[in-house]
């Protein structure tokens, strides 16, 4: 470039120069000749120059690899790959860099490619990081020369029809992080060479015909593994023993001889049988009786002692307030009740919801929230007890009207609320599974949900879906104020449900606002009472890029620098490692790679600094339901469609009409 431009000034001054008076000295006839030669001359190089300039923003030598490789192989799907255009800005499937110098990505699933890959083509390609030609119908052995792909991070050949055993040295893909072959028939023995892959998260060998024992993959950052259904035979390395025994399942392994692959027994029968003389025996018992002994009385010490506390289990909160609230509500003004929604069909009352049993869900910011046992009624609530309100009575009331009077199959339905001077409570339907937040993130592994892609869909679809009724309420200016994990639940349906709307608008501004943004709260929302519509959508984007990188919105790996979530994504897509955002958890499902990166987009749309240049919820919808288009085809538009029903984008279910489902138990109980 700067000799580009060096040779643009010396033509322009070479112009200007007044050469006819060193011409006349030297050869004063060809003059003119002479400066002509010399301009010619200069022109030739800055052409050559411009030339060779455009030719590196377009990576030439990738673009004849991608077309020699397109040329040489059968694919049902058309390729728009013309010699003419740019690779790097229309060609489908193709990525390349930021100065789009090289090709860094090559996606083409399910484009019905035939036969074996042709040699020499995409091997050439030495910038590449992602390949995936996954779900065609690829033949032969595995193709030797993408050892030459040095920089290969991703690789995706599964559901295909290779062949042949894996001859190749994976050392040499020292960035591999993602393998995954599955669904081939390759064979002959898993290469000891993997072991070598420092970087590999992902290893999806399953339903091939592998054989031989498993090599001691001892990879730190091996998260995934899958060799289920081969013919692999031995014993499961200790190293590996960490994984689920369905990842070695359908082989032919040690354990498997009973036809039940369990990891643990694995080491056990070497073990020598010693047996046991009776002192021992007596030893075991009296040491086992006095270790429960200890374990029952730390137990009951612990359970006491909490419910004293105010966190603890099966506290009464409200209770304390039982005498007074009761007198209260049996006051002349007979103003403080419970007050019920329509369609609640709640067989209990003020008194039941205060004498029920009741374990402390969480503190929030706007209160603290309980799990009521009401005997009488045999059903579990969530109650709100609220603490410092921004408005008085009247205002709160009204507020309530507003929100109890939503009926809607993605909004978790306020049942019931409360008011008197010391005491506001709100009554929802209890989810017993959790919110979205726990079910990703829980501190316990086993509180915490396997959340599938297909669930991680409807829950972002039933989201939208909830947010977008919300916001068409109040002559379309009702906001929710707080759209976070911990807010949403699943319905029955499994697709995501709303709770907690409206409040934001109504409560204290003194609670300090760190409380209260944990990440999803939109950078122009300084006071969580003047949240938007558009800054709901922006705490619907953090909520998308949870679900698809199954991390916090703020996190603090290692447990020192803050990390938040949107910067990190944008950072990760920007050094164009966006296979890395993805949870882990989500990689070992096939072919969901377009659909989450399309999620990706949204998110991050969604999540735009900029409030006006958000995409409306409405619209919003319409792109998460798009997400997978193939089950969508035929349903109705957006608009009417979340008024009334969830549609069964993954799977078809019936939907019951709008009334039952707010009277419904929505998944809870
Ligand atoms: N209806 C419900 N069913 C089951 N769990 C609930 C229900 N409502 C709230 N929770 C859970 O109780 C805990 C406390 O909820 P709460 O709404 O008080 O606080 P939060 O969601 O953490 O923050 P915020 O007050 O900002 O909404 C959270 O873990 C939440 O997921």
């Amino acid at each position: 470039m700067l000799l580009f431009l060096l040779l643009i000034y010396i033509y322009l001054q070479l112009d200007r120069c007044n050469w006819t008076l060193y011409f006349e000295t030297v050869h004063l006839q060809t003059e003119k000749r002479g400066k002509m030669r010399i301009r010619f001359i200069f022109w030739l190089i800055f052409w050559c120059s411009y030339v060779l300039l455009i030719a590196k923003s377009e990576p030439s030598e990738d673009k004849r690899a991608l077309l020699d490789f397109s040329r040489n192989i059968n694919h049902s799907r058309s390729l728009n790959w013309d010699e003419k255009t740019s690779a790097c800005s229309s060609w489908v499937g193709v990525t390349c860099n930021h100065d789009k110098s090289r090709v860094i990505a090559v996606r083409l699933p399910g484009f019905g490619f035939r036969g074996s890959i042709p040699s020499n083509t995409l091997s050439r390609l030495s910038g590449l990081q992602i390949l995936s030609l996954r779900s065609n119908r690829i033949s032969g052995s595995f193709p030797s020369d993408f050892s030459m792909l040095g920089n290969i991070t991703s690789l995706y050949l599964q559901s295909n029809h290779l062949q042949g055993a894996l001859s190749l040295d994976f050392s040499v893909w020292k960035n591999l992080s993602i393998l995954d072959l599955s669904n081939n028939a390759l064979n002959g023995s898993i290469p000891h060479s993997i072991s070598n892959l420092t970087h590999l998260t992902v290893l999806n060998l399953a339903n091939n015909s592998f054989s031989g024992e498993i090599p001691d993959l001892n990879i730190a950052s091996l998260q995934l593994l899958d060799l289920s259904n081969n013919n692999l035979t031995g014993s499961v390395p200790k190293s590996l023993h960490r994984f689920p025994r369905s990842a070695f399942a359908g082989n032919r392994l040690f354990d498997d001889l009973a036809s039940t692959p369990a990891l643990p027994p694995i080491s056990q029968p070497k073990k020598k049988s010693t047996k046991l003389n009776h002192s021992a025996i007596l030893g075991i018992i009296i040491g086992f009786s006095t270790l429960a002994f200890v374990v029952i009385a730390v137990l009951m010490t612990a359970c006491y002692s909490k419910r004293e506390g105010e966190n603890g289990v099966s506290v009464t909160p409200p209770k304390k307030e039982k005498s007074k609230k009761k007198g209260a509500s049996e006051s002349q003004s007979g103003n403080n009740r419970l007050i019920f929604f329509e369609g609640s069909n709640l067989a209990f009352d003020l008194e039941d919801l205060l004498s029920a049993s009741a374990e402390v869900l969480g503190k929030g910011t706007f209160g603290t929230t309980y799990k009521a046992a009401l005997e009488g009624a045999s059903s579990t609530m969530a109650v709100k007890r609220l603490k410092e309100l921004g408005v008085g009575r009247r205002d709160f009331e009204q507020q309530m009207e507003l929100v109890g009077r939503i009926v809607h199959e993605n909004i978790n339905p306020l049942r019931a609320y409360f008011y008197s001077k010391e005491e506001k409570l709100m009554v929802y339907d209890f989810y017993n599974q959790g919110s979205v937040s726990s079910m990703l993130h829980a501190k316990r592994a086993e509180n915490r949900i396997n959340l599938d892609w297909e669930s991680r869909l409807r829950i972002a679809i039933g989201t939208a879906r909830g947010i977008a009724h919300i916001h068409r309420q109040n002559g379309g200016k009702l906001v929710h104020g707080n759209i976070k994990a911990s807010n949403v639940f699943m319905n029955s349906q499994h697709y995501g449900c709303v709770s907690d709307l409206g409040l934001a608008t109504i409560m204290s501004p003194m609670v300090p606002p760190v409380v209260r943004v944990g990440g999803y709260r939109a950078p122009e929302v300084s006071d969580s009472r003047k949240a938007t519509q558009a800054s709901d959508v922006y705490s619907f984007g953090v909520l998308l890029l949870e679900l698809l990188t199954g991390k916090s919105p703020i996190h603090t790996p290692g447990g020192q620098e803050v990390i938040h979530l949107v910067k990190w994504v944008h950072s990760v897509v920007r050094e164009e490692w966006t296979a890395e955002v993805f949870d882990v958890q989500l990689l070992r499902h096939p072919n969901i790679e377009e659909e989450m990166v399309e999620m990706l987009q949204i998110g991050m749309t969604c999540a735009t600094r900029m409030p006006e240049q958000r995409p409306k919820i409405y619209d919003v919808v319409k792109m998460v339901e798009d997400i997978r288009r193939v089950n969508t085809g035929n349903m109705p538009s957006t608009e009417t469609r979340s008024e009334v029903s969830t549609p069964a984008v993954i799977t078809p279910a019936v939907t019951p009409p709008i009334a039952e489902m707010g009277a419904s138990s929505s998944g809870k109980h």
